[in-house]
């Protein structure tokens, strides 16, 4: 696409280059370097719209900002890099469409207060830069306002800093950066005006077809090269991403972040099984006998308890059997220890067939069991216990040789700890055993007649 008419590129081409004026001490806006180069701000907006309309773009030096508006004035510039529409400027300056706005800023000392309305500090001294459209833009809106222009913006900031004056006003870039090249760090942005920099490129009126040309130039300034140039002076990202790179960018961060949740959860979730896992395997160790699966004595213990609840409740009793394998040491000494242990598992698998689902057998020691016999009297554990003695004594067991087991028995007592029907039971067995094995004895002083059996 030919961005200038043809009528233009030969009036450009027999032009050969552009004369352009500048404001000398402007930064970051415009300056001239230490090797009297134009730089700052405008100088790559010319750059670039030089290459646009390839032509030359050639500085006219000047040493301030009022020099060169003498210059253009004189016919010995085409162009001002930036300058704004005032009327004092019309009869010899024509401007094109703006291509940046900046709203004048304060400075002032430290201690003054945050201005929120201009017209609350009106009745102050201010200072800004001679020949600056500022001054002439604030004196229109503020007849009586008491502004003075200086020469530089180094002078401003000084008198502002020595406190002979109030403050000292222009676009809050230049503040900042002057201050900063000029060592006076002891100032503050006070305030913000409502009035702003509309910046154009200011056209001799002896060259109209450069003040069309400019506007072409500056209309197919896009964005984004807009905001590439304040970027590399600025420091500030102006870039807004368009509503599409947005809705990926925000989509994209909702997926990563589902994604971060999702492998959480499912982190969490599979170590939450294992711990269940675990826990219900520590459940079963910490609950029941390796060897035979029985319920151990922590197990049996816990049962103790309720059903010692339940017999205060409901003044039902429970019964107690403890028995324990006869000659046993006899069994692993003449088959070997493994086939002892399988004779415990023997043994553990009858008395489980035995009992009813209420009751509850558990390994007690080595080759000793225990029956909690829920709800029942000393008369009915007394029937189980012998009916289990006479199924001992018959079953074969994987040894060639009959087996048999003693029984001591008690029943539980309201008041007394489980711990005194146990030791009841003890002693029932070791009568048991005293007396011959292969018996039951019931607890001494749960004897209501002799229930000693053989
Ligand atoms: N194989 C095997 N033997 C065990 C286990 N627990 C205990 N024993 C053995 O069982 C035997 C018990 O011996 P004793 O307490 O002398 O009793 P006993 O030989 O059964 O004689 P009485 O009880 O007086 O009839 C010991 O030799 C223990 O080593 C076990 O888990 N497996």
């Amino acid at each position: 696409e030919v961005l200038l008419s043809q009528a233009e590129q030969d009036f450009l081409a027999e032009k050969q280059f552009i004369k352009l004026c500048t404001d000398p001490d402007w930064l970051p806006y415009e300056g001239i370097d230490e090797n009297h180069e134009f730089t700052g701000i405008m100088s790559d907006f010319y750059a670039l719209w030089s290459d646009k309309i390839t032509t030359p773009i050639e500085l006219v030096h000047s040493n301030s900002w009022q020099q060169s508006l003498q210059l253009i004035r004189n016919g010995e510039c085409d162009i001002l890099s930036s300058a704004m529409d005032v009327p004092s400027r019309r009869d010899w300056l024509n401007v094109t469409t703006p291509y940046i706005f900046y709203p004048l800023a304060i400075a002032t000392q430290p201690d003054h207060e945050f201005v929120v309305k201009f017209e609350q500090v009106l009745d102050r001294d201010f200072v800004m830069v001679e020949g600056y459209a500022g001054i002439e833009m604030l004196r229109d809106r503020y007849p009586d306002i008491k502004i003075e222009a200086v020469t530089s913006s180094r002078e401003g900031l000084k008198l502002v800093e020595t406190g002979q004056v109030y403050g000292f006003i222009d676009t809050v870039p230049t503040i900042n950066f002057q201050m900063l090249r000029w060592g006076i760090s002891h100032l503050k942005i006070s305030g913000v005006l409502d009035i702003q920099y509309a910046m154009s490129v200011g056209v001799s009126v002896r060259e109209p077809q450069l003040l069309e040309i400019f506007n072409k130039v500056i209309a197919d300034t896009t964005d984004l090269e807009r905001q590439r140039v304040l970027k590399n002076w600025l420091s500030l990202d102006y870039k807004q991403p368009d509503d599409k790179a947005l809705f990926w960018l925000l989509f994209s961060a909702v997926v990563l972040i589902m994604m971060v949740l999702i492998y959480r959860y499912t982190k969490i979730h599979h170590h939450n099984r294992k711990l269940r896992q675990l826990n219900t395997r520590l459940e079963h160790i910490s609950q029941y006998d390796h060897l035979t699966g029985l319920a151990n004595r922590y197990a049996l213990h816990q049962r103790f308890n309720v059903e010692m609840d339940l017999a205060s409740q409901t003044l039902q009793t429970f019964s107690l059997i403890l028995l324990d394998l006869d000659f046993f040491k006899d069994i692993n000494d003449t088959y070997g220890h493994d086939v002892g242990d399988n004779v415990i598992k023997e043994f553990a698998v009858l008395l489980q067939s035995m009992v009813r689902e209420n009751d509850l057998v558990g390994r007690w020691g080595g080759e000793e069991f225990l029956i909690l016999c829920s709800q029942t009297s000393k008369n009915g554990a007394f029937q189980l216990a012998e009916h289990l003695r006479l199924q001992v004594q018959t079953m074969g067991f994987s040894v060639d040789r009959q087996i048999t087991a003693s029984f001591g028995l008690s029943e539980y007592r309201q008041g007394e700890t489980i711990g005194d029907t146990i030791k009841r039971a003890d002693d029932a067995l070791y009568l048991a055993k005293n007396n011959g094995r292969n018996q039951i004895v019931m607890a001494d002083s749960d004897l209501d007649e002799s229930t000693t059996k053989h």
